[in-house]
Formats: C-alpha cells, structure tokens, sequence
C-alpha cells in the first residue's frame, strides 16, 4: 500500500517520496494573531494535525512547523484601537491560540517561528534576491520583480499576462505603493517604516518585512531549502504560495517543496468563513456548545480538500457520530477493566483503515472503518450489561477494542476516561434510565397503565429498548 498525495503543483495524485527516506519536514502557514481563532482556523489546524499523526503512524520521522505572523496591518490596527502595542495583541492571540488548540487536541508544532525573530533571515533573504536581481529598492521599500521569476504562476495556474490583462494595466494613481513598483504585480518584500509604527533596522533604511518573505525565509531556517510538505488553507495558493515559490526559488535555486497540499475552506452559506467578513465562530464559542471530538470528527468527515459548509446541523450529526465512537472507545474501560491501547490489534481492520487513508488522506474513509468497529462495540457493551453475555468472544471484543482505540487515536478522537459516566449516545445516563424503569413500575402497581405506557414510549423514543421479564423484572437495551 503506497501513501498518494494530491499535489497542488501538478494537479495529480502522486506517491508520496520524501527526500530523505523515512523522514518528513513539513511547513504550514499559520495563523495571523490578531484575533481569537475562528472555526476555519480549526479546521486547518486539526487537517494537519492528522496528517502529521498519521505520517508518524505509518512509520515516518517528521519535523512539523507552522508560524505565526506577528507583523502585519491587521494587528497594527488593533493596537492602535485598543491603544497597546502589536507585540501585546500577538502574545495576547498566540496565549489564545494555545488554549484553543489544546482543547481540541492539536499536538504542539515542533517550533513556532515568529517574523518578530527572523528578521535576519528576512533581510539576508532580500539582500539575496537583490543581489541576483529578483528584487529592486523604490524608496525604502523593497519589490520583488515578478517577471524576472520563469515560474511564476505554477503553482496557481495563473499567467501572468491574464492577470495582466484581467488589471486592464491600470495604476491607481493615488496608491503610493503602486508607483513605486515597476510592475503591479510586484510584491514587497520590505516595506519602509510609517510614522509611529514598529520598524526594524535594515540596509535599505528602517522598515518591516512583507508577509510572503518571512514563510520563506522561515522555511528556509528549521527545514532547509527544500522541503517535504508544504501546506496551508486553498486561500493561500494565490498570491501567497505562489509568492513563497518565486522568493525561495529565485534565491536558491532549487525547489522549495516537493509536494503542495491545501485544505478546503470552511464556507458560511456558500462564503469563506472570516474575520475580515464577520460571519465567523470562534473556537471558544463553540466550545461553549459543542465537544471537542466532534468539532474535530465534522472536519474529518469531509474530505480535507473540499468545503465544510458550517451549520449547526452539521455539528449535530458530527456530535451524535462522535458519541458513536465515545461509546466504542469507553468500551475497554467499562468491561475490559480498563486496559488502554497497548493490546493486539486486528491486521485486516488496520488494512482497510490504511487502505483507505493511503488514497490522499481519505481520513473519512478510516473513519467509517473506526464507526464499524464501534457499532459491534457498543452492541456488545449492552449485551454484556442486560444479559452478561456477549455473541463474540471477550478476547476478540478485546482486540478489537485496541485496534479502534489505536487507529481513532491516529485521528487524535480520544476519550478522557474520567468522562466515562457521561449520559451515552441519546443523552441518556443508565441512572436515569433505570429512575423512569423505577417510575414505570409503581405506576403499574398503581394500576396507572396510560402512565406506564407512556414510560416505555418515552424509553423507546429515546432509543431504549424494555424488555419485561417473568417475576416483574425489567431489563432494557440501547437499539441503534
Ligand atoms: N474559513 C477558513 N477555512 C479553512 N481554513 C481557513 C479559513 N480561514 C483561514 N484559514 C486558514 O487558516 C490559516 C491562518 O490564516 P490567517 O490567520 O491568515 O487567517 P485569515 O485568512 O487572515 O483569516 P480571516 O480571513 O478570517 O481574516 C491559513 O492556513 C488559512 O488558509
Ligand atoms: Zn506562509
């Protein structure tokens, strides 16, 4: 069984070949601290969080980086409104974004570059690029020169001349930057220090760096000049990603990552879900209503390179599918005295699950394999409760039992045990089951039959199965 990737860059699933057999480095380009993290940002977050898990899993060593961009207008903004300093916003954000990310389980980045602390790598990248004549200085400002790059447009598809013609070759007149570039679609790399805002010293006088030139220039520093995997949301592939490639490229000659992949958009009716657009939920928000398994078992339900439309029925569906799992996974801890994955697991239910992962990260497909498992699980846990038997052997519930813990946890769908007396699957606790059973019982005592009655179809709406035995005994069983 051979990993098949889909590569942005040359639009086809291919076989996964990284540089060094038996290892990985993979970049991302993360968030932008300016706000809370939105339900896009989750998405990206957790998509790359399994496919790291799962290259591991499959035996790789893998170096995982993603940044964080700590300079930018959009924090510089903040601060002024809030009257505070872009470095207070971003610690603020990136304090948020930890939190966040815990709670939905995304393991820590191996390293978390900040622009704040590459500026050396930055400037040595423009210096670079000017020296080889990618790059020209406008008056304190530094451009990148788009047509000197043969490759520009690779990535995105786009020729430049299309671009060009789709601009109508118009210069807005009143855009200062836009005067200085010898091209509109040149980029800056460097950007001349304004008034009253945070600048760094640099050869080509006091300034900050472009967004594009500090994901290359951080690449360039925790991976080397070419990398495995480079990843990010399908917002990126133009201009940023494209702009990485023509920067990197340019200076060193050599490809800057073998493989390109993009997560879809999480969309608002039809529309990216945003900051900018306001038609966003942050985590913490949905945290509020929702449990973090099933936020994380709704993005990996879809296919990771198309659109999630986010509604609140979607999540229902993702947190009953989730409870499904809960159920299987507790089921170790309920009659397998606890034991956790460390037991044999079933090769031919591993087989599918990686059979199916193997296909571009089809993370939806092992999870089908993970909800079978479960069913049989959970259908065994009520029979072992109401009967104290089993169809299959406890030995084979017990392999399989691993076998769902270990591949789910390849997923990062985990189960505090101590959360295990939750109600189960239809928010139904057996105390509470055993109460109305209770209630059941004196009303019939009480020659109450309409109320008995009603009990049972209580129950059974709620997916509870009663079952009267001979000498007044009643047993019952979760169906579904
Ligand atoms: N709606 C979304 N769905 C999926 N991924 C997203 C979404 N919005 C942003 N991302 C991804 O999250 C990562 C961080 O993005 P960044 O901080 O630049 O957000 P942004 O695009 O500025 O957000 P916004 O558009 O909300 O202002 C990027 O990889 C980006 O592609
Ligand atoms: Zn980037």
């Amino acid at each position: 069984m051979t990993l098949t990737l889909h590569n942005t860059l040359t639009r086809r699933e291919e076989p996964f070949d990284p540089l060094i057999p038996g290892s990985v480095g993979m970049y991302c380009c993360g968030i932008t601290v300016y706000d809370y993290c939105h339900l896009g940002h989750a998405r990206t977050c957790v998509v790359w969080d399994v496919v790291r898990r799962y290259l591991q899993y499959l035996g790789y060593r893998v170096r995982y980086i993603q940044n964080f961009t700590d300079i930018d207008d959009k924090i510089l903004n903040r601060a002024k409104r809030e009257g505070t300093t872009m470095e207070s916003v971003a610690e603020r954000f990136i304090t948020a974004y930890f939190e966040d990310m815990e709670r939905l389980g995304v393991k820590p980045a191996d390293a978390y570059p900040r622009a704040t602390h590459t500026l050396d790598g930055i400037k040595r990248l423009v210096h670079e690029l000017e020296q080889k004549g990618y790059a020209y200085p406008a008056d304190g400002d530094v451009y990148y020169s788009v047509r000197r790059f043969q490759g520009y447009g690779k990535l995105s598809g786009r020729e430049l001349d299309d671009l060009r013609a789709g601009a109508s070759g118009r210069v807005e007149t009143d855009d200062p930057e836009a005067l200085k570039k010898h091209d509109p679609f040149d980029f800056a790399l460097w950007k001349g220090a304004k008034e009253g805002e945070p600048s760094w010293d640099s050869p080509w006088g006091k300034g900050r760096p472009g967004w594009h030139i500090e994901c290359s220039a951080m690449v360039r520093e925790q991976l080397g000049e070419t990398i495995d995997i480079h990843v990010g949301g399908s917002d990126l592939i133009f201009p940023h990603h494209e702009n990485e490639i023509a920067q990197s490229e340019a200076a060193t000659g050599k490809p800057l990552a073998r493989y390109w992949l993009h997560n879809g958009m999480v969309k608002v009716g039809g529309e990216k879900m945003s900051k900018s657009l306001g038609n966003f939920i942050t985590i913490r928000e949905l945290l509020d209503k929702y449990e973090p398994m099933a936020v994380r078992s709704l993005i990996l339900g879809a296919h990771y390179r198309k659109p999630i439309d986010f509604t609140d029925e979607g999540l229902q569906a993702a947190t009953n599918g989730w409870h499904t799992l809960r159920d299987g996974l507790s089921f170790g801890y309920r009659y397998l005295s606890g034991e956790n994955g460390g037991g044999s697991i079933e090769p031919e239910l591993e087989h599918r699950f990686i059979e199916a992962v193997n296909h571009d990260f089809n993370f939806a497909g092992g999870l089908a394999v993970l909800f079978e498992i479960a069913k049989e699980l959970r259908k065994e846990g009520n029979n072992l409760s109401h009967t104290g038997k089993t169809e299959a052997s406890l030995e084979d519930l017990a392999v399989k039992w691993h076998t769902l813990a270990r591949l789910a946890g390849v997923l990062g769908l985990e189960i505090d045990p101590a959360s295990i007396d939750l109600p189960a699957t239809d928010g139904i606790s057996d105390s509470e089951i055993e109460a109305l059973i209770q209630q059941r019982a004196t009303a019939k005592k009480a020659k109450n039959y309409a109320e008995s009655d009603r009990i049972r179809e209580e129950l059974k709406s709620r997916g509870i199965a009663l079952i009267d035995r001979p000498g007044g005994v009643t047993t019952w069983i979760r169906e579904g």
